[in-house]
């Protein structure tokens, strides 16, 4: 799945926060390193929980990366390239749907991308631009975490303020950990809709 052709390749790395979806993103930009590649990671400016220039797990783990305003001209990513073949993005969720564009050139240029990025908004819907990802993607993994409430697995990103659930017509973005989210399955996911 991982050896270098001719042809690149888009994977996507996806599930709900926790879930270790940046844990297999390192994984597999330690291996490229270790198979001698180079690599060029891409995390949006706004994510600056783990230092705005890194790339960091929930256990701590960092990656040196380039941050980028996810609002600006994504094209930016292509002059900061030299002849990495493995370029990565965390944070998908956190980028417009430009970046669908930019992984497509980048793939139909021979390079390996990886991109990482939760699936749902809090309110369990569509996470964009992940959907029009994952369809033009040649590999996904879907991973889950463990429901804080009930320890099956987790798929949903459970939101809470002060504690309680977060209101439905609450803004959609907000940068956060396990002070402001949990993991939780379908059946203990909830929403305040008063
Ligand atoms: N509810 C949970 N389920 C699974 N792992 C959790 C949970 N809460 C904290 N963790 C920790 O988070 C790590 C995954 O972190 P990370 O790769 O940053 O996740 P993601 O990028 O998917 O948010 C796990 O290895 C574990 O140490
Ligand atoms: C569900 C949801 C998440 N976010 C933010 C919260 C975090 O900063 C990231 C996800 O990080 P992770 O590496 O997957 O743990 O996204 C948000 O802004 N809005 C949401 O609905
Ligand atoms: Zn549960």
């Amino acid at each position: 799945m991982h050896a270098i052709t001719k042809s690149g390749w888009i994977e996507v790395v996806t599930g709900s926060m926790f879930s270790g979806k940046t844990e297999e993103l390192l994984r597999r930009l330690r291996r490229a390193e270790i198979a001698g590649q180079e690599v060029a990671v891409f995390t949006p400016a706004l994510d600056d929980r783990y230092g705005e220039d890194y790339v960091g797990s929930h256990d701590g783990r960092r990656w040196e990366a380039t941050a980028i305003d996810p609002d600006s001209d994504l094209e930016r990513v292509f002059d900061g390239l030299n002849g990495e073949q493995v370029v990565a993005f965390d944070e998908a969720n956190f980028f417009t749907e430009a970046l669908v564009g930019v992984c497509e050139r980048l793939a139909d240029d021979g390079r390996r991308v990886i991109v990482s990025g939760t699936d749902q908004t809090f309110r369990g819907e569509p996470f964009h631009p992940l959907p029009q990802l994952i369809a033009c993607a040649e590999y996904v993994e879907k991973f889950r975490a463990i429901c804080a409430c009930c320890g099956e697995p987790a798929t949903r990103n459970q939101r809470l303020v002060n504690g309680e659930p977060a209101h439905v017509d609450d803004p959609t973005i907000l940068v956060g950990a396990d002070e402001s989210y949990e993991a939780r399955c379908r059946h203990c996911h909830t929403l305040r809709r008063d």
